[in-house]
């Protein structure tokens, strides 16, 4: 009873070993020991099995000959290898009666003999999914078969050798899953690379440490030129090899103490502590674009791509550590402006520009949802009467504080922002409103020539959006005219030349605006169905200097007769370009010698005074 008691005793101590997590090493041995206690000359091992390489490994034995131990190693799982490697192969127990003399134990029998070892027997350890874990085996110093009784005690020592393995390899497991959570916390999956979170980290603390040892800490802001449609025609797995291939490249000239993270999608940021000098910062930055130019060889061709590299540095007045990246970001776009494939040091006067644009395009927006811009309008003359047939509709923004700001300046940033669609509509709607207002108090149709920008033509609402405007106001289809570049059109000519027809079944004139700065092609020209070309100012500014412009100027104008299209001239300031272009035979004139863009007050009163508009005319 006694011994019952002490055996349970024993086998509870181990059960609180494994719930308290206890060292595998720990428990194995205290189970051998236990089992050693309960048949007095047996000498018990485990053995372990490496899954990978289906060996097994002694790692555990509290009696067996350490000459032993240390050769069972890399014992392979096979049919008839010893006791152990059989059992671990056929999942059942091996009994060796006598190791002398039983077949496959090999060099191990050897071994065996000289260890003074002649019987073995080997139990299965086995997981509660049924997979193998490993041997538990008991040796004998006699040839000896066992007796029920020790066939229980083993069992129920190999049942708690099983749970104590099973339970260290679960938390092997749980370890290596926490590793994994916490190494993709602060990791890029893609590349592997730190990520924002932890370039912030070090950036703080570069930062704080070259400040103090006043050294120069640079950072790099790389961006990939032209990802983004290869990784959208392409497909995400190229994308994503590219995505490695470029910070493997990168990394392949970093030091060690240099940090490279995946900052965006194809935007990478290093921070660089241990460079001398700019020189040596921008020594590096030609290297970097040297090597993710070089061809990315990916199945089935290679490809090419550059970057565009923004470098800003603690020299830089980085109002803290994590500003340097916005500097750096900043350098990259003005980088990228320069044609792409280059580098770009930050400079105050980015930040100032960039600064500009973002309140210009707050500000641009408040005007739209006020109503706070403005239609003004230039007379187009006739060239031989010098009668005002129509008029340009130009836009302009009356700012409280800067007065008025021309569309060049907020044109383009409304196209990049897409404000210009809103504003566009106005500028469409307006125009009918003082279409109509002219109308009724001067009794005339004057047709407004609006500007039409590409993202607007592009738009597939365009021209539902101009008729709607159109019926709204009550407006003929003479009563607005459109005026494209070139460039729009060439930008997609069938769907371009679709709309144009569309356009003129309708009744409503296109005209061709800064005609002779584009592409130009007249073969091209003849597919048009257009109504007017407007020859562009720069050539009639030089036109009284310059044969070529003269030439150029004329052959257009017979050129678009040909074609049966009205050729008008703009920017006309002075008496000789007006009676060249007269002479010429252009059909129409627009310039400040006839009339400035005015507000619509303003056209009234000038249209309303024929007699003033004449003597305001000069003849020749
Ligand atoms: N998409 C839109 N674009 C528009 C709109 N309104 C104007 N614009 C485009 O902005 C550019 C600048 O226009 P603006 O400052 O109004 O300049 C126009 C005239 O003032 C100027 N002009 C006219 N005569 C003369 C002259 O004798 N000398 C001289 N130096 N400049 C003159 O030319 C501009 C008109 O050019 P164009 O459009 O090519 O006929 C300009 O590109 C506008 O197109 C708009 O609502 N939407």
């Amino acid at each position: 009873m006694q011994q019952i008691f002490s055996q349970l005793r024993a086998q509870q101590q181990i059960q609180d070993q494994i719930a308290q997590g206890a060292s595998l090493q720990a428990v194995l041995d205290a189970i051998c020991a236990y089992l050693e206690e309960q048949i007095p000359d047996a000498l018990c091992s485990v053995m372990l099995l490496d899954p990978s390489e289906q060996t097994l490994n002694l790692i555990a034995s509290v009696s067996l000959p350490a000459a032993y131990t240390q050769a069972m190693h890399h014992i392979p799982v096979a049919e008839g290898m010893g006791a152990c490697g059989n059992t671990a192969w056929s999942k059942e127990a091996t009994v060796v009666y006598d190791i002398l003399t039983a077949p496959g134990w090999g060099k191990v029998r050897a071994l065996a003999e000289e260890n003074d070892l002649r019987a073995c027997w080997s139990y299965p350890l086995i997981s509660s999914e049924q997979a193998l874990l490993g041997t538990f085996a008991t040796y004998y110093r006699q040839p000896r078969r066992p007796s029920k009784t020790d066939i229980k005690r083993i069992a129920r020592a190999a049942g708690l050798a099983s749970l104590a393995i099973e339970r260290h390899q679960d938390r092997a497991r749980l370890r290596d899953y926490e590793a994994r959570l916490a190494y993709f916390a602060s990791h890029d999956r893609l590349t592997s690379l730190p990520n924002r979170a932890v370039l912030e980290d070090r950036l703080r603390h570069d930062f704080d440490l070259a400040r103090r040892h006043q050294r120069l800490l640079s950072l790099m802001f790389i961006d990939l030129d032209g990802f983004k449609p290869i990784n959208d025609s392409l497909g995400h797995q190229v994308g994503d090899a590219i995505l490695t291939a470029a910070a493997e490249r990168i990394q392949r000239v970093l030091q060690p103490s240099d940090t490279l993270s995946r900052f965006n999608a194809d935007e990478f940021v290093l921070l660089l502590p241990n460079l001398e000098d700019e020189d040596q910062t921008q020594a590096l930055a030609e290297q970097i674009l040297h090597h993710l130019a070089l061809p990315y060889l990916l199945e089935p061709e290679a490809l090419h791509l550059t970057a565009s590299i923004g470098i800003a540095t603690n020299h830089d007045p980085a109002q803290d550590a994590l500003e340097l990246i916005q500097f750096a970001d900043q350098a990259m776009t003005r980088a990228k402006q320069q044609g792409r494939n280059t580098f770009e040091w930050y400079t105050h006067d980015i930040s100032e520009r960039l600064n500009q644009r973002v309140s210009l395009r707050r500000e641009l927006q408040e005007a739209i949802d006020a109503e706070k811009l403005e239609l003004h309008y230039q007379p187009l003359v006739c060239a031989q009467t010098l009668e005002v047939i129509s008029l340009e509709a130009l836009l302009r923004w009356n700012h409280p504080d800067k007065g008025y700001i021309s569309p060049a300046d907020f044109i383009p940033l409304a196209e990049e922002t897409g404000q210009i669609i809103p504003l566009s509509n106005w500028v469409i709607k307006q125009a009918c409103l003082d279409s109509l207002d002219l109308e009724k108090q001067l009794h005339k149709l004057y047709p407004i020539a609006v500007n039409i920008s590409p993202l607007q033509f592009r738009r597939s609402s365009f021209l539902d959006h101009l008729f709607a405007s159109l019926e709204e106001f009550q407006r003929p289809t003479q009563a607005l005219e459109l005026e494209l570049t070139e460039g729009i059109l060439m930008d997609n000519p069938d769907t371009a030349i679709r709309l144009l027809k569309l356009l003129r079944l309708a009744g409503v004139k296109v005209a061709i605006d800064d005609f002779g700065t584009g592409f130009s092609s007249l073969s091209y020209l003849k597919r048009l169905p257009i109504s007017k070309i407007k020859i562009d100012r720069s050539f009639v500014r030089e036109v009284t200097h310059s044969s070529a412009d003269a030439a150029i100027i004329q052959g257009v104008i017979s050129m678009a007769h040909h074609m049966q299209l009205q050729v008008v001239a703009e920017g006309i300031e002075k008496p000789e370009q007006q009676a060249f272009l007269q002479q010429s035979g252009c059909d129409l004139l627009q310039g400040f010698l006839f009339a400035r863009p005015m507000s619509k007050p303003a056209l009234l009163e000038f249209l309303q005074t024929a007699k003033a508009v004449e003597k305001n005319f000069l003849e020749p």
